[in-house]
């Protein structure tokens, strides 16, 4: 029996049996709460009061749209997301899903396992009892529930404002990226290797600091890009804590290399958050393309809205029209690019329901092995984001020198690179006594999003 995150454990044990080694040390949650205990007591009922507030902003929408019907769904939504805050602040049982829906059965299964744990007690699972990663996942998906059981406003994304007004917010530091990219496109040709090389480590810091801007962390308040992040790079190299770009590179231009031989380099990249951060990834992917260190980019993201601003297909569709449609000719120009690559097959977007599922990802190969074997098409995998590196970790309080790799727990599709800023209280792969250091100088380093890593696990 191995233990893992608890959200708040009196016993200090959650107990979530893990079936691999690992030196797995459980977080006992002091009364004041973890991280994680915080999230669940105090951001999620945040995050909730703000999708109720958004579905009362639209009723009159809705009564337009839907009439009568549109006011009694906007009415019944809004019940059901009540229950749903009642319930996670008053750390009531954890019930199942009852909406038909692709996952419905997948969750429940789930549940049955968290209660599986508890067999030699009659608890049943509860929001601070459990592990966090399941209870922050489940929560999303009981938010998407509260939507799907309110026709004829089943398809509204209570979070697409939030994510509208983080683009326009950051639309200063998207023009300048823009910019940027396109004075690099007429230059390319005349770069050398370890310039070409130096633009990429720029722009992967790029859509590493984005990854700041995350509206689950600030609790649905604004975390917009207000400055021009390229100014910032040089400022911002000593809060990346493990730093493996180079590997990418290497890999990337091999591949470039020997691109007679293999004539497709596939780069997949797992997106996180839309606005700012997803303008700062497909930036990357444009870059990657006409640097020709890769041929074709695979994008996924969320089939639900998730984390208040993950990206969605509809997220996708949108900014790359948002972008089109600015008026600066540069940033208009970008839009446009993007567009002819997705038409060209060059940028090809997936949805799979197992991102916004309750599981770690090594248990892809067998929950989802379609997923997996797309992964495995891959030359390289970009993980974007926090959510990203606890489901690739398994979200367990490892201690911070256990390799990335042991941490991985037998999940590589395919060389993959984690890219994302330090938003919860788990790190591995640190030199001795790194992680120590920073906890005696700034015991928050974990969850500010401050710091930053790019962490590689390369081929076997
Ligand atoms: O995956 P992202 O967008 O980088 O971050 C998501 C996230 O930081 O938001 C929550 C903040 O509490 C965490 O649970 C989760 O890891
Ligand atoms: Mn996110």
């Amino acid at each position: 029996m191995f233990t893992c995150r608890a959200v708040h454990s009196v016993t200090g044990f959650c107990s979530c049996r893990s079936d691999y080694l690992g030196s797995l040390l459980c977080l006992s949650c002091p009364p004041s709460g973890s991280f994680a205990y915080l999230t669940i007591k105090d951001r999620l009922p945040q995050i909730l009061t703000k999708a109720i507030d958004t579905l009362h902003r639209h009723k009159s929408e809705f009564f337009e749209k839907h009439g009568e019907k549109g006011m009694e769904a906007e009415k019944k939504a809004i019940s059901l997301l009540s229950k749903l805050r009642n319930e996670s602040q008053t750390d009531k049982p954890i019930i199942p899903f009852v909406e038909k829906f692709a996952d419905t059965d997948i969750w429940n299964q789930y549940l049955e396992y968290q209660q599986s744990l508890l067999n030699d007690t009659d608890e049943k699972p509860r929001w601070f009892y459990s592990p966090w990663l399941f209870v922050e996942c489940y929560a999303y998906r009981r938010i998407h529930e509260a939507v799907i059981q309110s026709p004829p406003i089943d398809d509204f994304d209570v979070f697409k404002e939030a994510k509208e007004q983080n683009f326009f917010e950051s639309l200063e530091s998207i023009t300048a990226l823009c910019i940027h990219l396109q004075e690099l496109m007429t230059t390319i040709e005349d770069l050398e290797e370890n310039q070409l090389k130096n633009e990429f480590f720029k722009l992967l810091q790029i859509s590493l600091w984005g990854n700041k801007c995350d509206l689950s962390l600030s609790g649905g308040e604004t975390s917009s890009q207000k400055t021009n992040i390229i100014n910032t790079l040089e400022d911002l190299k000593p809060f990346i804590l493990v730093n493996d770009m180079e590997h990418l590179w290497s890999l990337l231009s091999n591949c470039k290399k020997t691109r007679e031989k293999v004539s497709v380099t596939r780069v997949d990249i797992v997106l996180d958050n839309s606005g700012f951060e997803l303008v700062t990834d497909l930036v990357l992917a444009d870059f990657l393309l006409f640097s020709n260190l890769a041929t074709e980019i695979h994008f996924y993201g969320k089939m639900i809205p998730w984390f208040v601003s993950d990206t969605t297909i509809h997220d996708f569709n949108w900014v790359i029209e948002q972008v089109k449609h600015c008026d600066h000719k540069w940033v208009s120009k970008c839009g446009v690019d993007w567009e002819n690559y997705v038409k060209m097959g060059k940028w090809v977007y997936h949805d799979h329901i197992f991102w916004t599922g309750p599981h770690e990802f090594c248990a892809m190969f067998h929950v989802a092995p379609d997923l997996y074997a797309e992964l495995q098409k891959a030359h390289l995998i970009l993980f974007k984001g926090d959510l990203n590196y606890r489901k690739l970790t398994g979200d367990r309080k490892w201690e911070f020198t256990v390799p990335f790799h042991r941490a991985l727990n037998g999940f590589h599709p395919a060389p993959l690179c984690s890219i994302r800023t330090l938003k919860a209280e788990i790190q591995v792969g640190l030199r001795p006594g790194q992680g120590e250091q920073l906890t005696a100088s700034e015991p928050n380093w974990l969850t500010t999003g401050k710091y930053g890593i790019f962490q590689f696990d390369g081929p076997l």
